[in-house]
């Protein structure tokens, strides 16, 4: 799946043949997810819903709607989002006196709700998420997952705090929960500070995680922003200090979108289609009995039994349609589930199980009574395979070149791609710098002890 092209056509055709998404919704940007799709979203959003209300996080639920004039307040943010934003003029054939935007994202509309909500210091910290369809007018094309119009799975965090201090630790907290979100997904991922030139519409400054898809460009998969005091002064989030002094809240955002299932598809699957992680696999067992004329019961019957023997542990399901084998295990290859059970009479004569691992394509054989075992490390087996494949090829797309080699760059950008790292030098770090490698700064990053500036060509 070296170039675009071929990516792009590899991409579309999965979400279909893996039926994970519909993209024929007439309008452009907007797509469905189907049943199995939806599933692998909400295994994976579970998981950062846990690691942020495990670090005392609240989930909350905001209006989509937000009136023009507070869309409006903070004059960087509506710059850089004027012309995204989706509009709502009318309440039925009534012309509404004030305009409705469709939330971009949710700074304006909470920003508002905390100045109600904040007084004095102990009102703080606030550390509030929200998991939600947001509205971009994207004019670059959109594509599936990647770069939508409705953004159908944004989870953006919000906090105020009241010391500078405590604003720049929550940054670093959300920075780890992004860390151990995408390690459990095998995502690797570079964090880079991005330049000031192209920072959060409104903010002091934003870490953002990029991953490198198969076609070799950099996709932004997170942000971090730490937001100063730039929307409290705007929206007046004041509080009394305990000296008894007013000072503004200090504020931070940082938001995730489908793109994380977009990578998850991308970054793990194979010619032959998805190879999900067990954690977040719809099935993550299938059981295919090997029906032979006259020993049907023998092989359904074990087939259940070994099924009641894994549900409560396990998405496991039986696949007793009425179809060859081989079609069966093509289904359950394109749909990435992790492991295969099949059953023959042979194997119940012998006590054997037969086993098939996604990840590696190989079959092996266990007793029976190795079963539970075997299934528990072949699992954890399998995620720290796909694991380590992802962050090999991801390394392997990552060139340290030793100095502003413009020529050398343009050309290892116009073939592999991927992220270029040059020693980081304050005085090449300018927005010209762009035009120069015809390519995108990502940021300032550390990469094995070392500072570099990274480039690349991004989605
Ligand atoms: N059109 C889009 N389609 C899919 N995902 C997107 C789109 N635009 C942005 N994203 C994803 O959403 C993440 C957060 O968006 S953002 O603009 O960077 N940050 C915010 O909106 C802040 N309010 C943090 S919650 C991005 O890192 C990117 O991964």
């Amino acid at each position: 799946m070296g170039d675009s092209l071929e990516f792009s056509e590899w991409y579309s055709d999965i979400l279909e043949k893996a039926e994970i998404y519909d993209v024929r919704y007439p309008i452009k940007g907007c797509g469905i997810y189907l049943p199995y799709g939806f599933k692998i979203r909400r295994y994976t959003f579970e998981i950062i819903r846990n690691l942020l209300d495990k670090s005392g996080h609240e989930e909350v639920l905001f209006p989509l709607l937000i009136p023009e004039n507070l869309l409006a307040k903070e004059g960087e943010h509506i710059k850089g989002f004027e012309d995204e934003v989706y509009w709502v003029t009318h309440g039925g054939k009534t012309p509404l006196d004030v305009k409705l935007a469709l939330r971009p994202t949710s700074e304006t509309a909470i920003y508002y709700m905390m100045k109600l909500w904040v007084k004095v210091h102990t009102d703080l910290p606030i550390k509030i998420y929200q998991i939600v369809n947001t509205f971009r007018y994207e004019t670059k094309h959109t594509r599936p997952l990647i770069r939508l119009r409705e953004i159908m799975t944004f989870k953006e965090a919000h906090t105020a705090h009241s010391t500078k201090e405590e604003a720049e630790n929550q940054i670093k907290e959300a920075i780890s929960i992004y860390k151990k979100f995408f390690d459990t997904l095998g995502i690797p991922y570079l964090i880079s500070k991005r330049p000031e030139w192209d920072k959060f519409p409104g903010a002091e400054y934003t870490v953002a995680f990029d991953t490198i898809f198969p076609d070799g460009r950099a996709m932004q998969i997170a942000t971090v922003h730490n937001l100063g005091q730039n929307f409290s002064r705007t929206f007046e989030i004041i509080f009394e200090t305990p000296t008894g002094d007013k000072d503004y809240a200090y504020q931070t955002c940082y938001g995730i979108s489908d793109r994380v299932i977009a990578s998850i598809i991308a970054i793990h699957g194979d010619e032959k289609g998805l190879i999900l992680p067990p954690i977040v696999a719809p099935i993550q067992i299938v059981i295919v009995p090997l029906i032979f004329k006259g020993q049907e019961d023998l092989v359904l019957n074990k087939a259940k039994e070994i099924y009641e023997r894994l549900k409560d542990k396990y998405r496991v399901y039986i696949d007793d349609r009425d179809i060859r084998p081989g079609r069966k295990f093509n289904d359950w290859e394109i749909k990435g589930v992790p492991l295969r059970i099949e059953i023959g009479p042979k194997d119940i004569e012998n006590k054997k199980i037969t086993l098939f691992r996604r990840d590696t394509m190989e079959k092996f054989q266990v007793d029976e009574s190795q079963l539970e075992d075997v299934i528990e490390k072949t699992l954890n087996n399998i995620m720290e395979n796909i694991k380590n494949i992802a962050w090999k090829k991801f390394e392997d797309f990552i060139t340290v070149i030793d100095n502003l080699d413009t020529d050398k760059i343009k050309e290892i950008l116009s073939q592999r791609k991927g992220i270029i790292l040059i020693p980081f030098n304050e005085e090449i770090y300018n927005e010209k710098l762009e035009e120069k490698v015809e390519a995108t700064i990502l940021g300032e990053t550390e990469y094995k002890g070392n500072k570099y500036i990274a480039i690349a060509k991004t989605y």
